[in-house]
């Protein structure tokens, strides 16, 4: 089955607010996107990348996809306002690079593994959408009026979701056109499957796979690339 991967990278990165776009803030001597896409590139489950990102810089992505020998990428495409529009226009792509399976993930999420990728893969092809995520380390409580506390949740049943998020591509272009039809719009790609009524299957993911979003994250991220070239080493 020929496996495509989707990173949207169309953000901008409001929240860290570096005066460029976050994902090509450099890390370790790269830019964040560049690593993220040799994690996909050097993975023998992926066949093919499609990257959206933000028109004012497609053209930089483009040479730095040359420039780091990422050879896997297919397309370059212009995302949109939100995430979801971003997926939606890689999604499209597929008219021009068939695929089995499309894999999501996102361009600020540099410390996914192989290994990872794999199981969400295998997953899907068992049960048609898979996602990646970890059990919250801390109590969670629901928010009721005036900055009061409504309830405790029940820990053992909550996710904090992830990427990689792996679809049969038939359920997420379905899943889409049915998204785009009732106006809906929604922080993942798993949340548009479950309004098929498709069970999504959660795979247990890594604390450390972190979405940069906030200024300390780039301090975390250094701090990981930093311990991992002298684990290497
Ligand atoms: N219109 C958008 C918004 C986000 N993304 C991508 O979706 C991923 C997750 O987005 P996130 O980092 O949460 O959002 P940003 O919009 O980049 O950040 P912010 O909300 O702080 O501006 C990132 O790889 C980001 O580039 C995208 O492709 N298109
Ligand atoms: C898709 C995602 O990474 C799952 O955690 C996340 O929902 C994106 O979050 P955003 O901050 O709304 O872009």
């Amino acid at each position: 089955m020929k496996v495509t991967a989707i990173i949207p990278a169309g953000g901008y990165g409001k929240r860290i607010n570096a005066g460029i776009h976050k994902q090509l803030i450099e890390i370790s001597g790269k830019p964040i996107l560049i690593h993220t896409l040799e994690k996909f590139q050097n993975c023998s489950c992926i066949d093919a990348i499609i990257i959206a990102t933000a028109p004012e810089i497609l053209l930089e992505v483009e040479n730095m996809v040359k420039k780091f020998n990422i050879t896997k990428v297919v397309e370059v495409t212009i995302g949109g306002n939100e995430r979801q529009d971003s997926v939606y226009n890689a999604l499209q792509m597929m008219v021009y690079h068939h695929t089995e399976i499309v894999v999501v993930h996102d361009a600020v999420r540099p410390f996914i593994t192989c290994e990872k990728i794999c199981e969400v893969i295998s997953a899907c092809k068992e049960t048609g959408a898979a996602v990646l995520a970890v059990r919250p380390k801390e109590t969670v409580k629901l928010g009721g009026e005036n900055g009061f506390v409504e309830k405790t949740l029940d820990r053992n049943s909550l996710w904090l979701v992830q990427t990689p998020q792996a679809f049969y591509y038939t359920i997420l272009q379905q899943a889409y056109k049915k998204a785009y039809t009732d106006s809906f719009y929604a922080t993942d790609d798993s949340a548009l499957v479950e309004r098929l009524g498709i069970k999504v299957k959660v795979v247990e993911g890594l604390y450390e796979n972190i979405k940069i979003t906030t200024p300390e994250d780039i301090e975390f991220a250094r701090l990981i690339f930093e311990r991992n070239k002298t684990t290497r080493l």
